[in-house]
């Protein structure tokens, strides 16, 4: 591809310039894209992007990882240095072997938390999934009680289903210490791909005040769970001052590296973040979706009330509930639509993919976007820009076929550890809601659309409010 000659459209709308690039050039080879001097290879295809996804000794995502934290999260730059010993594509300290830096790396054991407490199957996962509900009725009991109400969208979703979510993950006592932890959230989550881009920090103060702040509150929170709870009880996974047990086992591996308290706080914000700028925005939409749809509520009452039962007390069958299909096939397009990431990675040696190579130091990225609007979605009366409750409701090998390009968790070594979670709030959240009230959407403000630059950062967030009407049944 040749010089572009700006990157503006790159970055200020990076899904339209992706559907552009598949416009422009034949469907399945990688190109090199040459942006502000560097050289970007670019995947657009589902079958290189399989084979990409998979390659993991010469493609690294830790190097991300590490460019996040210390210019988004601005962690102190000595624990920094520990924190990434062993990362792929890091050179060992000075006097460490390979080998020892191997020995002493942080992200397979961060990998095996993940996998104890959050793989489907755990019991983490169950009791989890079952706090998140209980969480979650009461936020919603508590703003509608007996009658009909009118709410934002963007309050619902984004301050309780936010807290419903964050106080299973970190506990009943992060509010007390930040109660205004959603809205910080949000603000900095708007300069989150700016910081990343080299912004002037003066160009971004809103981001981040937000950041510090919650930083700052985290630091609390920590000492203060430290103080309540210094071990886990071995049976226990949940509690009110840590939350999820995951959260006692990060801390305690990165105490036994001897990183700071400000490392150690701004590794859980890395996570509070993980945990909360993808799943609200794709709630939000999938609201948004069924809403816009009047034919597909009932439907989906009918579906959801085979799983969950309200009364006496609200109870959940999770395997049914997941296995719902024309449930999730609206979760699978409200997915496919509302995400957008753009699966990054550093080249760390030379690597051949289909006869082209990849040069060592150089950047991939193979934009989700561009696979999940890829021929293979399309239908004649439903095209693939727009939403179809019934799109993933095929035979097994159309499915297939599908599946192959649904990559909004991208995948790998790194393929999202939250994605059972994220499904479970997600599924539990809806389930309830719609199960619960008549719902009825209006959008004042104009049609709501995608914020706009915020495309390759993962979910992407609704660019303006609307009013949720919900009256008991
Ligand atoms: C619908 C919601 C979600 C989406 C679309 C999503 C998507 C992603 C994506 C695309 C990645 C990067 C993978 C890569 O490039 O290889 C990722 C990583 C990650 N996600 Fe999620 N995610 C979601 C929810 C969650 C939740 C709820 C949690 C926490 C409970 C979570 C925790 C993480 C973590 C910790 C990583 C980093 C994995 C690593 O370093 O190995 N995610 N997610």
């Amino acid at each position: 591809m040749p010089w572009l000659g700006s990157a503006i459209p790159f970055s200020r709308d990076f899904d339209h310039f992706i559907q552009w690039v598949r416009k422009i050039m034949p469907p399945d080879i990688p190109y090199s894209l040459y942006l502000g001097g560097r050289t970007i290879y670019l995947v657009t295809s589902p079958r290189l992007y399989a084979k990409v996804i998979r390659i993991s000794k010469t493609m690294s995502f830790d190097l991300l990882e590490r460019d996040i934290f210390r210019k988004i999260f601005e962690m102190p730059k000595q624990d920094l240095e520990q924190y990434c010993i062993g990362m792929h594509g890091v050179a060992p300290p000075p006097g460490m072997s390979q080998e020892e830096a191997n020995r002493i790396e942080m992200a397979t054991k961060f990998a095996g938390q993940f996998k104890e407490n959050w793989f489907s199957q755990t019991e983490g996962l169950k009791i989890l999934s079952q706090r998140f509900i209980v969480e979650w009725e009461r936020h919603i009991d508590d703003i509608i009680g007996k009658g009909e109400v009118k709410i934002s969208l963007k309050r619902l979703i984004e301050h309780h289903f936010f807290w419903a979510a964050t106080s299973v993950h970190f506990g009943s006592h992060l509010k007390d210490i930040a109660p205004d932890a959603a809205e910080l959230f949000w603000e900095f989550e708007e300069g989150f791909l700016k910081l990343f881009q080299d912004t002037p920090r003066w160009m971004l103060p809103g981001a981040i005040r937000a950041r510090d702040k919650l930083i700052g509150s985290m630091e609390k929170w920590l000492l203060q769970a430290l103080e309540k709870v210094p071990e886990f009880a071995s049976d226990e996974i949940w509690n009110e001052w840590w939350g999820g047990r995951i959260l006692w086992q990060r801390v305690k591996t990165l105490t036994a590296r001897g990183l700071s308290l400000r490392a150690k706080a701004v590794h859980q914000f890395g996570l509070l973040w993980g945990l909360n700028a993808n799943t609200p925005p794709v709630i939000s939409w999938m609201l948004i979706y069924i809403l816009r749809n009047p034919l597909l509520l009932p439907k989906l009452q009918k579906e959801v009330e085979s799983a969950i039962v309200l009364a006496p007390k609200l109870s959940i069958d999770w395997s049914a509930l997941m296995r719902l299909p024309l449930f999730l096939s609206v979760y699978q397009e409200s997915l496919r639509l509302s995400v957008s990431n753009m699966t990054a990675r550093i080249v760390t040696d030379d690597t051949d993919v289909d006869g082209y190579i990849f040069k060592k130091g150089r950047m991939m990225l193979a934009p989700s976007r561009a696979l999940h609007l890829s021929p293979v979605f399309d239908h004649p009366s439903h095209p693939v820009n727009e939403f179809w409750g019934e799109r993933f409701l095929v035979d097994e090998g159309e499915k297939l076929k599908m599946m192959n390009s649904w990559r909004p968790f991208a995948g790998g070594i790194t393929y999202c550890p939250g994605r059972y979670v994220a499904a479970a709030e997600i599924y539990g959240a809806i389930g309830i809601l719609i199960l619960k009230f008549d719902m009825r959407l209006e959008e004042p403000y104009g049609s709501i659309q995608h914020s706009p630059g915020r495309a390759g950062t993962g979910a992407v967030r609704p660019d303006r409010d609307g009013y949720i009407f919900l009256k008991r049944k």
